[in-house]
């Protein structure tokens, strides 16, 4: 398989057109498949970075305020932003590339913003995620219950094998928790999608959660015909149980 070099660093955008695989708009030859999967066909020398074998979009949605950029900045730079809020504005993206099985994954990552009135702005973003991380904030009851409408607008708009996962974030907060880890099981039980508590705050399991889903879409796409099916779910289970309930 050929390589090539990571786009490093941070972009943002509020159209569609300007996608993050800017090889294309560049004029390198870039392989990407009918499903978006892109497979770079040689080293790139003019970009910083990391070299990668495969990429996939994966984006994160969620009502405002539920920790969404929080939890990039902690995947992406191991670091908490603290202080006051700043809601995301449109729509941001940044590119981490992970080692899986031998595999280097390059993960876009997509920060989307949760206020309504950037609504139609995610929506064009949708149909080109290979992977959803579905956000709630545990402290916060309202963020729990639109989670159901979420879900319908991914529906709606997504492709239908994306790739989903439920996370209840903000799993730090003991004294202001008000949805029992319990109920988030329950109800991504009732969706048939993969469930996990983080922290942005702390990290727990912010490495485990894009790991998880870079290996479901790594497994999907390389998987030789009769290889059973990737369970995201048991992946994340066992990984848990291994360092007890607070891996990071
Ligand atoms: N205690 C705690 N606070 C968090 C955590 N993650 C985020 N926060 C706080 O929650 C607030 C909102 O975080 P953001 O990451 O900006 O929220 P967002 O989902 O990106 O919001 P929008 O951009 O408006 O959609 C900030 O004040 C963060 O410091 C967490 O894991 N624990
Ligand atoms: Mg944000």
């Amino acid at each position: 398989m050929s390589r090539k070099k990571a786009v490093k660093g941070k972009g943002s955008s509020n159209s569609p057109s300007s996608s993050p695989i800017s090889d294309k708009e560049k004029g390198k030859k870039v392989l990407t498949q009918s499903n978006g999967v892109v497979y770079p066909s040689r080293p790139s020398l003019s970009n910083s970075g990391e070299f990668y074998d495969i990429a996939f979009k994966v984006m994160l949605v969620g009502d405002s305020g539920v920790g969404k950029t929080c939890l990039l900045v902690r995947f992406k730079d191991g670091a908490f932003l603290a202080g006051s809020f700043i809601s995301t504005v449109g729509i941001d993206f940044r590119n981490k590339v992970l080692n899986i099985d031998s595999v280097r994954v390059k993960l876009q990552i997509w920060d989307t913003a949760g206020q309504e009135r950037f609504r139609s702005v995610t929506h064009a973003y949708y149909r080109d995620a290979h992977a959803l991380l579905l956000l709630y904030d545990v402290t916060n009851k309202a963020s729990f219950d639109n989670i159901q409408a979420w879900l319908t607008e991914i529906n709606e708009f997504a492709q239908q094998n994306v790739v989903i996962m439920l996370l209840g974030n903000k799993a730090d907060a003991t004294h202001e928790r008000v949805v029992k880890r319990e109920e988030g099981e329950k109800l991504a039980k009732e969706y048939g999608v993969p469930f996990m508590e983080t922290s942005a705050k702390s990290g727990l399991n912010v490495e485990l959660s894009f790991t998880a889903v870079a290996k479901d879409l790594k497994h999907r796409e390389m998987k030789e015909p009769n290889e059973p099916k990737f369970q995201l779910q048991e992946f994340v289970n066992k990984e848990m149980k291994g360092v007890g309930c607070c891996r990071s």
